[in-house]
């Protein structure tokens, strides 16, 4: 198992970068190859369709590095989802934290 002081912190800090994108559109950026698509919202869940798959195969080929590549782009993935409905993620904090009890 690898160490280090990464945490998901990372995540809010990309979820900036995507609503930026989305307000400051730049040239040759993925994010907003995806929030501009022509094919709208589809591509988006087109790509979540396709990492949740690619997830699904690692965990069944019990490939470690794999697991954690691919469920990275998942994750990604749902945060450009997320930004394109205008779902902060203080609000899928808050529902999971009233699971917590
Ligand atoms: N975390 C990510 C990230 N993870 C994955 N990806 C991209 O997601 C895509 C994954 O799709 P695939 O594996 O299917 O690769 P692909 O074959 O290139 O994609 P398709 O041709 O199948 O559509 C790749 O193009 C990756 O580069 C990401 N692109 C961007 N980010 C973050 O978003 C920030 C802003 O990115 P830009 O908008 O590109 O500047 C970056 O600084 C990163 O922090």
């Amino acid at each position: 198992m690898s160490q280090s002081d990464a945490d998901l912190s990372v995540l809010n800090e990309i979820y900036d970068v995507i609503q930026d994108r989305k307000h400051n559109p730049v040239e040759k950026s993925y994010v907003c190859s995806l929030l501009n698509h022509n094919k709208g919202i589809d591509k988006i869940l087109e790509k979540i369709g396709e990492e949740s798959v690619e997830t699904v195969l690692a965990v069944k080929n019990k490939n470690r590095e794999d697991i954690v590549y691919e469920s990275s782009d998942l994750i990604f993935h749902l945060l450009v989802m997320l930004a394109a409905n205008d779902i902060q993620l203080s609000e899928i904090a808050d529902e999971l934290e009233k699971r917590r009890s």
